[in-house]
């Protein structure tokens, strides 16, 4: 079955000395599914993120890239056979224009082309200005960029959303969508917003104090006693 799932992990475990930060967290993304993966703070959501990317070694249980084991890889393995990250703006450099970050970026990975990314999200017009003097809702959309440069299968957001306007997040979320549907990119998506969480994700999973608690799709999970008890609360 794995071989069908663009990033799969199985029982995934990770402790940090004495706390137990993910314990057998299975999830599974399709090819161009976008995924929310939500839980209090604390419930395990970052930690299985940098799991998943090679960040964070783990305890027990394996991650599958497109049917291949890739747990013994590190980060830069995992990232040029597909699997990419985005940093929340570590990764860009203020000083730096747009246009020279993406090719440094591009240069790192075969065959990549940075300027189809830029004018994906539509960072083209902004090629020649420097990272500090473009709007925050542009900062993150150019992390984004920088995490598809050679057009990974998988894309892992932590908070893309943290700190953007409604607009800019609405915006972002366009993108989203489009890079799902038009270049088959899977997302798994870590976000505290609700709205574009339910809005956006065609499954969601849950995580409460490392373990799963749910899975299914936005209605199912909405609909799940244990989900409202949790954590979504009576206004879900
Ligand atoms: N570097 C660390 N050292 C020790 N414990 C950690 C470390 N990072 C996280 N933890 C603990 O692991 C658990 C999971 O943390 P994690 O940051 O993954 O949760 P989260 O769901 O992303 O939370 P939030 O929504 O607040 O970002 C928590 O109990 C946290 O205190």
């Amino acid at each position: 079955m794995s071989a069908n799932y663009a990033l799969e992990a199985r029982d995934l475990s990770v402790r940090y000395g004495g706390v137990t930060a993910n314990d057998g967290v299975s999830m599974h993304l399709a090819q161009g599914e976008i995924r929310g993966l939500i839980g209090p703070n604390g419930a395990g959501k970052s930690t299985f993120i940098d799991a998943l990317s090679g960040r964070r070694a783990i305890a027990a249980g394996s991650v599958h890239l497109a049917g291949s084991d890739i747990t013994a890889l590190g980060v830069v393995e995992r990232r040029l056979l597909g699997l990419s990250r985005s940093f929340q703006r570590t990764s860009i450099f203020p000083g730096m224009r747009i246009g020279v970050q993406m090719e440094l970026a591009a240069s790192k990975i075969p065959d990549a082309d940075p300027d189809e990314v830029m004018r994906e999200l539509g960072l083209d017009r902004l090629a020649g200005r420097v990272a500090d003097e473009i709007s925050y809702g542009d900062q993150r959309r150019l992390d984004i960029a920088l995490a598809l440069v050679g057009r990974p299968s998988v894309l892992l957001l932590d908070e893309p959303m943290a700190g953007l306007s409604v607009e800019e997040s609405m915006k972002l979320a366009r993108h989203l969508r489009n890079l799902a549907r038009n270049w088959g990119v899977s997302v798994l998506l870590v976000e505290h917003d609700m709205e574009v969480v339910f809005g956006i994700s065609d499954s969601i999973t849950v995580l409460e104090t490392g373990k799963l608690l749910a899975e299914g799709t936005p209605d199912e999970v909405r609909a799940h006693p244990k989900v409202r008890e949790a954590y979504l609360g009576s206004a879900a």
